[in-house]
């Protein structure tokens, strides 16, 4: 992008509509008379009362515990200097924003007019009593070091100055992955810090603490080289003096060097000073906007380096929004009194090891990138990486606990995990909850379409999980192919072209014909059907060499569907089968049919369907409480669709009187527990609202759920094909890489229940 454009971009961005980035938004309702009597006069003296009585009941009565303050002067913003606190606003609104999408956390940003750190410090500590954490940002060195000493010294909620701190843990975990990808030990590296500021200072301080060593460091400020014999220098700089001779320059310092950190300003570094610098060289320049030196000018310099920036448009960033949300995130959760060592290094090697762990498809989907793993380009977690919040936050509660500066505790874990997704709306509990159950006894998942990227892609995820076991079907050379060019780890997976002869293809094309040679189908024509990878498929699952087909990414569904059914079939009992959705909405799952199959289901067809769902929703351990869906609500309307709806609950009633199941019902009426109890009091649904809904015919059920999909951003799991023998699932046509690894889970969970029954026959 141009830079102008991108300048007008920027300014459009900030300027249009309510100008700035954040607002206050009430958590309380606010619609009627007795709301505001509530949230203001009289009924605010309430708490106020009980707070005046006890004042840290102001944690349980107001917003305190959630509220951070980002406090700047202006005196050091971004890289860009002094330019005042007004200019500082967006910077700190901007923190404000991260802090929330990325944590929860609210923010007032206060931009106060003073460089007096007797003033800066007073005003701040003022303030104790609306905060529950304090974020300082971009005050210059030194007087952060002294305004942070003192208000952490004076203050008994958690202060941090995030350009000290956050970039120490966040720059400190990049450098110990960086160290091990390029084979360089912490406390055998040459390292070279540009800039001698806030940053620089607390930065150079953590890779100590981490094993770098005091005598292979080089320190520059504007003035040179940081030496004892200077003195121009305070006591802060003059702790990290070389007293290597012989360098003058940033240019001297840089040669053989072995880690380059910039912590300064823009554009300080060239080609010929990376060139200079020892095999695999480590590159993080982290001055914002603009980088000590420019992310391709390095790599173009070098190709065994790693390079990192500030920057999020290239790989590796290196930034502190990696760390300050999570880190406050944890310290308010256990109303932490400080922010201390202890609870900064278990920040560190909690980012360090999240990169190791396989990267989830959402990871590669928000920034476009197809597989990114732990490497020289994926170095440190991406920002939108939702799991930094369970890694980084548990693990700084767990600090601030283990280290006595927590005034409350946390003793369920996992509760505490669940809570922190649901925060940022990740909570996905079903989905985790089945993969878990996957893991426990991952199956055989053989794939009919394994010459697509998607299929391998999500084949290396489940595998890499521990989900399910891939056998891939397709050309051999094609996979192969796609495998190297995407680097997928899928090595020692089975290949089986069916093209050619393979195992077992005889045996299964003489069972189909067995199956079939009274429905028109020759032995030539099943031998010839066995090379086509759903019969193949199929087959493998008939025979027990696989425990579950995965197939329809690229075909319609019908043709998928059809072998399976030739070879496998429907289970005992079951006239036809029906495809299920699992919906995922912020109030909880929903389970829609039929919405793949039955284009329009009879009376009958509507009961199979109804008991076929109910057993599947029992198999996620979800209590079903069914809808039979209509425009009608019992017998409000006459037509075809009410009264074959209203018949089949009339027949499930009498067969299956255990069934919660009720209607014919609108929608709205199914879902709204009010709206039905005063409306329908003698409903057997009473009491909840519906989380399984029965819809009349495959239109509206395939409509319901797109929509639902795409306006009410549920995500949709499946179609989960329900009634056959054993486990066939098939996707819809394109489905995402996410979307595939969810029907794999459904399919070996299915796997896993249906080897159940059979042992327990
Ligand atoms: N990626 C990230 O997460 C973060 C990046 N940063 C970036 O780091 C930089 C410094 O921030 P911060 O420490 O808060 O600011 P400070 O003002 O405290 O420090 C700036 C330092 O850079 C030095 N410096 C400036 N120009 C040069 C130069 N030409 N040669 C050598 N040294 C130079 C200054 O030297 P002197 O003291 O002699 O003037 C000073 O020591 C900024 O660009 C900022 O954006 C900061 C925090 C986080
Ligand atoms: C990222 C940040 O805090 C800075 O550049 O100042
Ligand atoms: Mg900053």
């Amino acid at each position: 992008m141009n830079t102008n454009k991108r300048k007008q971009d920027a300014l459009n961005y900030h300027s249009k509509g309510r100008p700035g980035k954040i607002q206050v938004v009430p958590t309380k309702p606010t619609n009627s008379q007795r709301d505001l009597t509530m949230a203001y006069s009289p009924g605010v003296a309430e708490p106020c009362r009980e707070i005046a009585a006890n004042t840290d009941d102001v944690y349980k009565y107001t917003a305190k515990g959630n509220l951070v303050a980002v406090i700047s002067n202006g005196t050091a913003v971004l890289g860009l200097g002094d330019i005042g606190p007004e200019a500082s606003k967006p910077v700190m609104e901007g923190k404000g924003l991260l802090f929330k999408i990325y944590a929860d956390i609210d923010v007032f940003d206060l931009e106060l007019n003073t460089k007096n750190v007797d003033e800066f410090v007073n005003i701040v500590k003022a303030l104790e009593p609306t905060f529950g954490g304090v974020n300082l940002e971009d005050i210059s060195a030194p007087t952060c070091f002294e305004i942070e000493r003192r208000l952490k010294a004076e203050m008994n909620i958690p202060v941090m100055h995030d350009d000290q701190h956050g970039t120490a843990i966040i720059s400190g975990a990049a450098l110990m992955n960086a160290c091990e990808i390029q084979g360089k030990k912490l406390d055998e590296i040459k390292l070279v810090v540009n800039g001698a500021g806030a940053a620089a200072v607390s930065c150079t301080k953590m890779y100590l603490q981490l094993g770098v060593k005091k005598e292979n460091l080089l320190m520059f400020d504007i003035g040179g080289l940081i030496t004892p014999d200077r003195t121009d220098l305070d006591e802060i700089r003059l702790e990290f003096a070389s007293h290597r001779t012989g360098i003058v320059t940033l240019a001297d310092g840089m040669k053989d060097a072995d880690v380059f950190i910039g912590l300064s300003a823009g554009n300080l570094v060239n080609a010929d000073m990376l060139k200079s610098m020892a095999p695999n060289p480590i590159v993080f320049a982290m001055a914002n906007p603009e980088p000590e030196v420019a992310y391709d000018i390095a790599v173009a310099a070098r190709e065994d380096i790693i390079m990192a920036t500030g920057r999020s448009d290239y790989p590796n960033q290196v930034n502190n929004v990696l760390g300050f949300p999570y880190i406050f995130r944890g310290a308010l959760d256990v109303r932490a009194t400080a922010i201390n060592e202890e609870m900064k290094i278990a920040a560190v090697h909690a980012i360090a090891e999240l990169t190791r762990k396989p990267v989830p498809e959402a990871v590669n989907l928000a920034y476009n990138t197809t597989n990114l793993r732990f490497g020289r380009d994926y170095i440190i977690p991406k920002p939108m990486d939702q799991r930094l919040i369970t890694e980084v936050s548990a693990a700084v509660a767990k600090a601030a606990i283990d280290s006595g500066v927590a005034r409350i505790q946390i003793t369920d874990w996992d509760a505490y995990a669940e809570q922190l997704r649901l925060r940022i709306g990740a909570d996905d509990k079903l989905m985790r909850n089945l993969s878990g159950k996957a893991k426990q006894a991952p199956k055989r998942v053989v794939f009919a379409e394994a010459d697509n990227y998607k299929i391998l892609r999500a084949a290396q995820i489940v595998k890499e999980e521990g989900i399910a076991i891939p056998i891939l079907l397709g050309n051999t050379e094609k996979i192969r192919q796609i495998i190297d060019e995407h680097k997928l780890d899928l090595d020692d997976v089975k290949i089986i072209n069916t093209l050619v002869p393979c195992e077992r293809q005889e045996e299964y094309a003489q069972f189909l014909y067995e199956k079939r040679q009274r429905r028109g189908i020759t032995l030539y024509e099943a031998k010839k059907m066995m090379r086509d990878r759903n019969y193949y498929g199929a087959s493998m699952v008939q025979f027990g060499d696989a425990d579950a087909l995965i197939s329809g990414l690229t075909k319609n569904y019908v043709s998928t569907i059809k072998p399976a059914l030739q070879i496998i079939g429907t289970e005992p009992g079951v006239a036809k089968v029906a495809g299920m959705y699992m919906m995922i909405t912020k109030k909880g799952p929903l389970f829609f049919a039929d919405t793949t199959v039955n284009v329009n289901p009879t009376t009958q067809d509507l009961v199979d369907i109804t008991v076929l769902v109910e057993r599947s929703v029992k198999q996620f351990n979800i209590s079903p409480r069914i809808a039979m869906l209509s425009y009608s609500n019992f017998g409000s309307n006459e037509g075809e669709v009410p009264e074959k709806t209203r018949e089949a609950v009339k027949i499930l009633h009498k067969q299956y009187p255990d069934m919660v199941i009720d209607g014919e019902m609108q929608a709205n009426f199914a879902m709204n527990r009010d709206l039905l109890s005063d409306n329908f009091p003698f409903s057997t649904l009473n009491g909840k609202p519906a989380n399984t809904l029965i819809f009349p015919n495959l239109e509206s059920g395939n409509i319901a759920y797109k929509l639902l999909q795409e306006v009410g951003g549920a995500e949709a799991v499946g179609p989960i094909l329900l009634g056959m023998k054993k486990p066939v699932h098939v996707l819809q046509l394109g489905s995402s890489v996410r979307e595939i690894v969810n029907m794999i889970t459904i399919a070996v969970v299915d796997a896993q229940q249906k080897a159940q029954a059979q042992e327990a026959q």
